[in-house]
């Protein structure tokens, strides 16, 4: 296994997650994971279904305690949810869910302030005014803004659900799947958005894709998972071609790997 160390070698880690691991019943949902990435730098996880990457995901966001090892945000331990920093911390993640969540009783103006109209952050009317700034951000119009979810198309419901995400401004942003069911030249749009509001906000990003080309292209570091493992991991720019190969038949399920990875045996020249 080639591990991300490389990119915390030269920058200090923003993101950091040490032997992580996250037990449901007789699943191991996570076996040993680790992870390091530098502020601002982003980072795309691939693998096959029921890798654990929206496990990490929800232990990154909070939802779910660490069994073992440990989350460390910029220094901060929020490796338990009811960590000291844990509340703080929600407060600078934005997260896009795999399935939006989206509340459709609510117009989509209100889903993308809904964090800062429930805590009476801002007021009906500048929640409505930022909205409508993050709606242009993301490429929609306005008169989208009240509309309900329900009205949009998927396309539009992600694009909903990242400026939602990236309503307060978040240190980290944690994507699940945000070009998931989408066409590729709609997929290509986002991933190049979502690019350009990292860069321009300085926002550490982790996204879960399932297209390893979107991955190669779009993110600086890339993880790859299988069976709660960290299969590979590094600089996006430093995957050669066997490993391209392998990571790529991996993913679309035909490839020895993952059952050497299983049998805990290095027998196979790609792990290094
Ligand atoms: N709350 C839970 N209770 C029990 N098992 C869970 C729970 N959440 C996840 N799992 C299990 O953990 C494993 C990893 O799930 P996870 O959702 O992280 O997969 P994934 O890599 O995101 O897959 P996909 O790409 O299909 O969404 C799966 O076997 C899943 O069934």
């Amino acid at each position: 296994m080639t591990t991300p160390e490389t990119s915390s070698a030269t920058h200090p880690a923003f993101i950091s997650v040490e032997n992580l691991s996250k037990r449901f019943g007789d699943k191991l949902a996570l076996d040993d994971v680790s992870l390091h990435l530098p502020k601002g730098e982003t980072m795309a996880i691939i693998g096959p279904s029921a890798a654990g990457k929206s496990v990490l995901m929800k232990c990154l966001v909070g939802i779910y305690g660490a069994d073992a090892g440990k989350i460390l945000l910029d220094g901060d331990d929020v490796s338990q949810t009811n960590a000291p920093k844990r509340a703080a911390w929600a407060e600078r993640i934005g997260m896009l869910f795999q399935q939006n969540a989206l509340f459709d009783s609510l117009k989509v103006w209100e889903n993308i302030c809904f964090r800062q109209i429930e805590t009476g952050t801002l007021s009906r009317k500048e929640a409505r005014e930022r909205a409508l700034d993050l709606l242009g951000l993301v490429g929609l119009a306005s008169e989208s803004a009240d509309l309900t979810p329900s009205d949009l198309s998927g396309g539009m419901q992600k694009r909903v659900g990242v400026a939602r995400a990236i309503s307060t401004d978040p240190a980290i942003l944690l994507l699940d799947n945000p070009t998931a069911g989408l066409d590729p030249v709609l997929s290509n749009h986002i991933e190049r958005m979502i690019g350009k509001i990292a860069e321009q906000r300085g926002t550490t990003v982790i996204s879960i894709t399932n297209d390893m080309h979107i991955a190669r292209t779009r993110y600086q570091n890339l993880m790859m998972m299988h069976d709660g493992k960290v299969y590979w991991a590094g600089k996006t720019k430093d995957i050669d071609d066997v490993h391209n190969a392998h990571l790529t038949q991996m993913l679309n399920g035909s490839s020895q790997g993952p059952i050497t990875m299983r049998t805990g045996k290095r027998e196979d020249h790609v792990y290094s």
